[in-house]
């Protein structure tokens, strides 16, 4: 193994059994035949299904690899195979040096032990003396921030509490090699920041392996990829956001939600293209990075409304509101009034719109003046989805273009 690759895995399966009758009884006769020096069966039983199906890849010192995919799509499965805590049925796995990991929350500790108790028992296991403890002891609980509940048993910690025993633990010994589990979901955002923190230190000297649901998360600390998909790896690569979207190419509900839509309706919305026809993919209109669109809505009133102005909101796929429109009292129309019953159609000009490649969507909120006084007409979530297409796919959504130029 190269001198710099901490992590491989070759060609990993593991399969499990959905009946705990069945995969009790293939256990025995597993046991059995490799008394006999011979491999567990590698066709699938009745009731086995793959978790893991032939997974491939390598970690280096210096980076991290996020590990994302749906539930149940074997993301756990491979860290417990890294760690040791179950074996795979076909392929090698390869791990140089120590390591941390914080797997599920709470394994590793002994409830009824003390938090100290449990430093110590913890840090025998990753090969540490009782000197090298004693000398990383006030750094672990410091970190953890947990001086004051280090000698209560483990199983009267909160959630969080545990994760930061954990993460402090499996961070301050130092590791060649960091697993780290959705468990940091737990912690709140001062302890999650810190451990980002603590990351970014530790990943100049360590692979790391960060599993999570929490895309941004991994954004921000990935720089290799793995997507699975029920237990195959999609993707394994360095081109993070290439990967961030064939996960979310898995995900293809467009879903659009109104409220308050009795006093106007929106009777129609579309993207257009100020020069050239607009194509389209999935549902979704295609704008080219850089292109300048005009969004054109259509609402009927079914009241007198004076005054209207609109407020629209841009989402990413994560949900991140990212960007936003709102009209204030100086930008109102004229002082406009619509009259009920009628249509009344409106265009809003966006130059130059430097999204990064992706799926976005556009929330449309109107208020209006009603007999005296302003009130929300209506508020329409993800009224319109638009793609974003060209070379540009970072993983922040606006791209900013300045001029660069030598001062010196
Ligand atoms: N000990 C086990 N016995 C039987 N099936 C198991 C066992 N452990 C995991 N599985 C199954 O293996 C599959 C992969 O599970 P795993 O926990 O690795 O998924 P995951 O990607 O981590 O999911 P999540 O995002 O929900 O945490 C699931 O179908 C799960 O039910």
């Amino acid at each position: 193994m190269n001198q710099d690759v901490l992590i491989k895995v070759d060609g990993v399966s593991k399969k499990f059994c959905k009946s705990l009758k069945r995969s009790l009884w293939y256990g025995v006769g597993d046991i059995t035949r490799s008394v006999f020096g011979l491999n567990s069966s590698d066709k699938l039983r009745r009731d086995e299904f793959w978790a893991l199906e032939n997974v491939s890849f390598e970690v280096r010192r210096g980076e991290c690899l996020g590990l994302i995919g749906h539930n149940g799509a074997g993301k756990s499965t491979l860290l417990k195979l890294l760690n040791g805590l179950i074996n795979p049925d076909a392929g090698s796995i390869e791990m140089k040096g120590k390591v941390g990991a914080l797997i599920e929350l709470g394994a590793g500790f002994n409830p009824i032990l003390s938090g100290r108790e449990n430093i110590y028992n913890n840090g025998a296991v990753l090969g540490f003396t009782k000197t090298d403890i004693d000398q990383k002891f006030d750094e672990i609980v410091a970190f953890a921030e947990l001086e004051e509940f280090i000698d209560m048993p483990v199983q009267n910690y909160s959630s969080g509490m545990k994760v930061r025993l954990g993460f402090a633990i499996a961070s301050q010994m130092e590791p060649d090699i960091l697993l780290i589990d959705e468990v940091l979901a737990v912690g709140d955002m001062g302890f999650v920041i810190k451990c980002f923190n603590r990351m970014d230190q530790l990943l100049q000297n360590t692979a790391v392996i960060l599993v999570s649901h929490s895309i941004p998360q991994v954004a921000r600390m990935a720089t290799k990829l793995c997507v699975f998909e029920k237990g195959k790896s999609k993707y394994v690569g360095e081109d993070v956001p290439e990967g961030i979207n064939i996960y979310y190419s898995k995900f293809g509900s467009r879903i659009t939600n109104f409220y308050n839509h009795e006093k106007a309706t929106l009777e129609a919305i579309w993207i257009e293209r100020p020069d050239s026809k607009m194509d389209e993919i999935n549902g979704n209109k295609l704008v080219p990075y850089g292109s300048s669109i005009k969004l054109k809505f259509r609402i009927k009133t079914n009241l007198a409304i004076n005054s209207p102005l609109f407020y629209l909101a841009f989402f990413d796929r994560e949900q991140r509101n990212f960007a936003e429109v709102i009209q204030s009292e100086s930008d109102l129309i004229s002082n406009l009034n619509l009259e009920k019953g009628k249509f009344h159609e409106f265009e809003v000009m966006f130059e130059e719109i430097r999204f990064s490649q992706g799926v976005y969507s556009i929330t449309l909120s109107m208020s209006g003046i009603l007999l005296n006084s302003r009130e929300t007409i209506f508020r329409i979530q993800s009224a319109i989805y638009f793609q974003v297409t060209g070379e540009i796919h970072g993983w922040a959504p606006i791209q900013l273009q300045p001029q660069f130029r030598l001062v010196n």
